[in-house]
């Protein structure tokens, strides 16, 4: 008799998956190899940033209290005594009614406290002496960029966890780290099962087509921070597939199947999961697609069976491998980001699973849309390409329509959520 599966709940199954949850280790990298890696430690300011203070423009440093009576008609003229571009500094000490021709990024010279722009000063020349006239009044510190603005030294500016985008780029070279501390990636194993599966590269032939899932699984590793490690495709033979997941195991940090794990004749992964004595966390989840995603646990190592459907397959890894390579990248949110959008079609039909729809999003205005990209079926491989979001479409006795407000789960997004989506109220129209 075919196995009835009781489907559990989409917060129990995460539950599931992350109390298998592990941190990765740290290693050091070139700054030059550290784009989209996951800081390995907090970056704090070891010193001040500005580390002095520095003119914001290209003008002349000046002390204040002497540009006190300047104004239209009472112009004041300060002599220059010295000149600096942004990386030198003058050994002088401004005195009454002195001016130093400074460029942007120079440190103020001492006796200074503001500066005034090129534009707003008069040059002039008396006796071969160089001097400006000024027609306004300056506040102390006007016009000066002050040491420790930007950053204090000892501050926190980044914790760890956070993928090393541009802006954290140019902080660790800010603070001189040559060699960066980031998570070493996890290593996945990717196995594609299926005995219709072709090679990228084979013609097709009656029955058989090629594998997608493998590729598109192997680049949602890739996307989420990982290393993925291909394996052949695999037949639906027990033998060769059971070696070929040990083997898998021994080598990665965790293990995804592709296909096979529902309940026909050559679904083989249950039978695997009970000859390598895993233990099964959940293989029905009331969901759709992905519904069939299953998750064991091989000696402290996860093995997601996902499914062979290429949308089930898409949203399985989003939902259950994600969280997991995203903790173990140290992220304070390892959860696909949460945000709302209003529906712009209607679902007339009432389905009792919570959906996963494939979606795009646009914005209008001061409005974010939301509509299904191609055919919202399990099968379907060609619209996976246009989704930037799941528009998660709660089960209930009756559809949707245009104008809801929907929650979506963004997919491109690199910050995302402390929390998964677990549960949504019906949406309302406002
Ligand atoms: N009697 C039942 N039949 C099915 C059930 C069920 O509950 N009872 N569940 C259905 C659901 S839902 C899904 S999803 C699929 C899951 O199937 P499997 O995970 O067992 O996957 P396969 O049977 O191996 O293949 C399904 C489908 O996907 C194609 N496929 C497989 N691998 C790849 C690949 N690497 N690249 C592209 N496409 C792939 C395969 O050719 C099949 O068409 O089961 C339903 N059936
Ligand atoms: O797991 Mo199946 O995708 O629900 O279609
Ligand atoms: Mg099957």
């Amino acid at each position: 008799m075919v196995e009835r599966r009781k489907p559990i709940r989409i917060k129990d199954a995460i539950e599931l998956v992350m109390e298998w949850k592990c941190r990765g280790e740290i290693e050091w990298v070139s700054i030059d190899e550290c784009d989209d890696r996951f800081l390995g430690e907090d970056i704090c300011a070891d010193h001040d940033v500005p580390p002095f203070n520095r003119s914001p423009y290209d003008g002349f440093a000046i002390r204040s209290k002497d540009t006190y009576l300047a104004n239209q008609s009472n112009p004041i003229q300060f002599e220059i005594i010295d000149e600096i571009g942004a990386g030198q500094v003058s050994f002088k000490n401004i005195g009454p009614f002195q001016a130093i021709r400074i460029m942007t990024g120079a440190a103020i010279p001492t006796g200074a406290d503001c500066v005034i722009m090129l534009e707003l000063v008069k040059e002039i020349q008396i006796n071969h002496k160089n001097y400006i006239s000024i027609k306004r009044k300056l506040k102390p510190g006007e016009n000066i960029s002050f040491q420790g603005e930007d950053a204090k030294q000892g501050q926190t500016l980044i914790e760890k966890g956070m993928m090393i985008n541009p802006g954290v780029k140019a902080l660790l070279a800010t603070f001189g780290y040559d060699k960066v501390p980031v998570i070493r990636k996890p290593v996945v194993g990717v196995i594609a099962t299926g005995t219709e599966l072709l090679k990228v590269n084979e013609p097709l032939v009656p029955g058989k087509i090629r594998n997608s899932n493998g590729y598109m699984v192997e680049s949602q590793i890739l996307r989420s921070g990982a290393i993925y490690k291909r394996y052949e495709n695999q037949v639906d033979e027990i033998e060769s597939l059971l070696s070929v997941v040990k083997q898998a195991l021994d080598e990665c940090d965790l293990v995804i199947t592709t296909g096979g794990v529902s309940v026909g004749d050559y679904d083989l992964l249950p039978h695997i999961y009970e000859k390598l004595g895993a233990k099964v966390l959940f293989n029905k989840i009331a969901m759709r697609p992905g519904s069939v995603t299953t998750v064991a646990n091989c000696k402290g190592k996860l093995l997601y069976g996902l499914s062979g459907n290429p949308s089930a397959c898409y949203v399985g890894f989003e939902l259950y491998v994600r969280p997991i390579i995203r903790y173990w990248l140290y992220s304070q949110k390892p959860y696909l980001r949460k945000a709302k959008a209003r529906l712009q079609t209607d679902f007339p039909k009432a389905n009792p699973f919570n959906r996963f729809v494939r979606s795009k999003l646009t914005y209008e205005g001061d409005r974010c849309l939301v509509e299904p990209v191609g055919l919202d079926k399990s099968n379907v491989v060609t619209s996976i390409a246009w989704a930037d979001c799941l528009m998660v479409l709660p089960g209930s006795t009756r559809g949707y329509s245009k104008d809801d407000l929907v929650d979506i789960l963004l997919i491109d997004d690199q910050i995302g959520s402390e929390e998964p989506w677990i549960e949504i109220e019906r949406s309302t129209k406002l």
